[in-house]
């Protein structure tokens, strides 16, 4: 081989990595922005430890603020195993809700992913994402599915509360859980309580338990057991799925839409339309292990969100005898009122008291229970000067906006009056405790529904006096004695 062979070659390399550091330069000079500062930390660990740390304090958004002021609102870190930007920012977090599907798409911990699954609406992305969401939404939002709900949500509350006065110590958390399991299984599969109920609340409990855990897999471990946990519970639903399928067929569909499950088997996409030549073809419905998935990540929040939306409502009412006074006035005039004209209650009863909807507000502002979102950049993108590249992870941090003095005065503070001024409008940027954009939560009018319901016939029928007890938000928030309470008949 020539030196002049090699020369041509050092030569040819050299402009081809002239050119490469040229293309670089010109994208990113593009993108007029850098990537957020910040730091990685640790080889492996990143600054996890402090995340978990500030986790286990009251203030868990202290990881935030200490970055935040060392770096600005956008920064980068590593945490729980990923490189990650975080946005404190509530107009960099709007965009990363909307641009769903052709810039972020979810981006979850490996343990959750393996236990959803593919088939989980959580990870779908594109039309299959925006059609299982429509279908569900339009559902579970319908005034039909809150009036036929409002009954089943009443007696279950009503009979959790009934078996209080005997007991002398209340945990409320585990309480709450009774009731909100209960009527989600109602509301999507119309099973209501006995052994099935009983099977499935076991099963699920098991199987929630590995949603966030270490992600090895084998006899043993936290993740198999959840895993296998998860095979019994698709079993107990795809039998509900297959013997309502039969009974369809058999009947002949009916539009009578009792819960998800007729949502889901009545669905036929679009591809029954005619194509192009103007023949039909074939319908195609979801299949039947989409179906069973989705119906179980939809139990989710019966165990998880709600439950620990009233419990901690709970607490706060408990530290404000102010609140607690205006609420019970409220929902005591509506009690008489009801009382005198001896009619029922019906769904807009509850969702009208003003202040009632101010304290559920202010609750989920406080109590952040999905503290933000993560999403992965699928290309780059420059929002508000900061460059997140393809391929970084984001993490749309709620609990930092919700927890911001520039969007909320005394933003540890339980006020539920902020809310008189403020109105509880679904698009305010600062208030997102229903995520936002094409992803914005189906269930939020059936969560306020729950509360106020549970907590109109609480407030009407006991007074209690709580325990010393304190909120912890790592891995999720719960009560870290489950809010022992004692209660006294009214
Ligand atoms: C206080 C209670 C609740 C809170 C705080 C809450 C919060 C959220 C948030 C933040 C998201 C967005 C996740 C993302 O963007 O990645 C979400 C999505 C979702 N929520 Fe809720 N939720 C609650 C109750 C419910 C209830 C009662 C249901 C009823 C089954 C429900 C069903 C769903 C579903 C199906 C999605 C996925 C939507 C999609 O990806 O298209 N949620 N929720």
């Amino acid at each position: 081989m020539g030196w002049g062979f090699v020369l041509m070659m050092s030569l040819l390399m050299g402009i081809v990595v002239a050119g490469w550091f040229w293309y670089k330069h010109k994208e990113e000079k593009k993108m007029k922005s850098g990537i957020p500062k910040g730091s990685l930390g640790w080889p492996f660990l990143g600054e996890t430890l402090d995340f978990i740390a500030c986790g286990y304090t009251s203030r868990p958004v202290s990881f935030m603020d200490k970055r935040k002021l060392l770096h600005g609102n956008v920064f980068k870190t590593h945490i729980l195993g990923t490189p990650i930007i975080v946005s404190t920012d509530p107009d960099v977090n709007k965009v990363v809700l909307q641009n769903h599907g052709n810039t972020f798409v979810p981006a979850y911990p490996k343990s959750i992913r393996l236990l959803l699954g593919p088939s989980s609406i959580l990870q779908m992305n594109g039309n299959l994402q925006k059609r299982v969401h429509a279908l569900i939404a339009g559902f579970l939002r319908s005034p039909q599915l809150k009036t036929s709900i409002t009954t089943n949500i009443e007696n279950s509350v009503r009979q959790t509360l009934g078996s209080w006065q005997h007991m002398q110590l209340v945990r409320v958390q585990q309480e709450t859980k009774k009731i909100t399991f209960q009527v989600l299984v109602k509301v999507l599969m119309s099973v209501d309580p006995g052994e099935d109920l009983e099977f499935m609340k076991r099963e699920f409990e098991e199987f929630i338990k590995g949603l966030i855990c270490l992600p090895i897999k084998f006899p043993g471990t936290r993740l198999y057991k959840s895993l296998k946990a998860k095979e019994r519970l698709v079993k107990m639903v795809e039998k509900i799925l297959k013997e309502r399928k039969l009974g369809m067929a058999k009947t002949g569909e009916n539009s009578v839409v009792n819960d998800a499950v007729d949502v889901l088997l009545r669905d036929i996409s679009e591809e029954g339309d005619d194509d192009e030549q103007g023949e039909t073809k074939e319908k195609q419905s979801l299949p039947l292990d989409y179906m069973s998935g989705n119906i179980i990540e939809m139990m989710i929040p019966g165990e998880e969100t709600v439950p620990m939306a009233m419990t901690l409502a709970v607490k706060f009412l408990g530290d404000s005898p102010v609140a607690l006074h205006q609420l019970m006035e409220e929902n005591m005039e509506l009690k008489k009122q009801k009382m005198n004209c001896g009619e029922d209650y019906s769904w807009t009863d509850y969702l009208s008291l003003p202040f009632t909807q101010n304290v559920i507000s202010e609750t989920l502002r406080l109590a952040n229970i999905i503290n933000g979102v993560w999403r992965k950049a699928v290309k780059d993108i420059d929002i508000k000067g900061y460059l997140i590249p393809q391929g970084w992870c984001v993490l749309a941090s709620f609990i930092s906006v919700h927890m911001d003095e520039e969007n909320y005065e005394h933003p540890y503070r339980f006020h539920p009056w902020r809310w008189e001024r403020l109105g509880t409008a679904v698009n305010n940027n600062s208030f997102t405790p229903f995520g936002g954009g094409q992803r914005l939560c189906p269930g939020i009018e059936l969560s306020r529904l729950e509360i106020s319901i549970f907590l109109h016939h609480l407030i009407t029928s006991y007074r209690w006096v709580a325990e010393e007890d304190h909120i912890i938000y790592f891995p999720t928030v719960r009560m870290k004695r489950k809010l022992p309470i004692s209660v006294t008949r009214l």
